[in-house]
């Protein structure tokens, strides 16, 4: 499997998992909120936050636009909504310069192709593809031509529309998560196993987990199956206003979701059999013949 490097980290078999802290839009277009979530994850161990780009007049569908919501902020469409939970250049000049000081990596998922243009002012080490943008081939090669790798997230799509995403993008640099889109999603539905079928059907390429369930065990169960990269959402409180905050983890988890997640990595070994040193006395004394 080849190594993909992201920033400072190389990402594939053997070495560390990069565990990303999802922050999504669960700042709700708070800075504030935003910068708490990247001092979380950065305490928890997280090797990067993530962010959701989306220019609302490309990417809210038409039929979507002017349907009404209660939000904390009162009632509004969805367009507007969607307005309020999008940070514009100076937020993000802030979050870039926060994220340096506090020594965590950035970057976005594009939800549109200016989403690119606009990401690329900030140097990021790295794109995602959300699991929503899998068949949307011009924004993958928009993405990819970037030049930096890609993680594509292959929730609600069809091994075939993921083989197609491939296909067109080529191996090189390329990261694929599997994922399930349901938020929260039911244990039964996760589907572990189908990282030992991407990992065989992509073998050049990294495969990781980006998950929404509640809970920290099957992210763990993911690593333990070689997921060799791990996203969760991350949120100051499950219980906070939004549609990912009770699929996410509090910093609390996160902590637990990384060193956790250090420790399995260091236990799975290399499958090589041999008598430890800290075995011999043992050895010495029970065995009979
Ligand atoms: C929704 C996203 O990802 P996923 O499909 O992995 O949940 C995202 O990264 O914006």
């Amino acid at each position: 499997m080849a190594d993909v490097k992201i920033g400072n980290s190389m990402v594939g078999d053997g070495h560390r998992v990069y565990v990303i802290a999802e922050i999504g839009i669960n700042h709700n277009g708070s800075l504030e909120v935003a910068k708490k979530l990247i001092e979380g994850a950065a305490q928890a161990g997280c090797d990067a936050v993530k962010f959701q780009k989306r220019t609302p007049e490309l990417c809210v569908p038409m039929d979507q636009r002017t349907i009404e919501r209660d939000t904390p902020w009162g009632r509004m469409t969805y367009m507007d909504y969607r307005y309020k939970v999008e940070f514009g250049f100076d937020d993000y000049s802030e979050i870039d310069a926060y994220c340096r000081e506090q020594g965590i990596a950035w970057f976005a998922s594009c939800w549109d192709e200016e989403a690119v243009d606009f990401m690329e002012q900030f140097n990021p080490p790295c794109y995602k593809a959300a699991s929503a943008s899998l068949t949307d081939l011009a924004l993958l090669k928009k993405t990819k031509a970037t030049g930096r790798p890609l993680i594509i997230s292959t929730g609600m799509s069809t091994i075939e529309e993921v083989d197609a995403a491939v296909n067109e993008l080529g191996r090189d640099n390329l990261l694929i998560a599997h994922t399930n889109s349901t938020y929260p999603c039911p244990v039964e539905e996760l589907n572990l196993r189908m990282i030992h079928t991407l990992q065989q059907r992509y073998p050049e390429n990294p495969i990781g987990y980006s998950g929404h369930e509640v809970g920290l065990a099957t992210t763990w169960a993911a690593v333990a199956l070689g997921a060799t990269f791990v996203e969760r959402h991350v949120t100051l409180d499950r219980a906070m206003w939004g549609s990912d905050q009770a699929a996410s983890v509090e910093i609390s988890g996160m902590s637990r979701l990384v060193s956790n997640i250090r420790d399995i990595e260091k236990s799975l070994g290399d499958g090589v059999k041999r008598v430890y040193d800290g075995e011999a006395a043992a050895r010495k004394k029970l065995r009979r013949v």
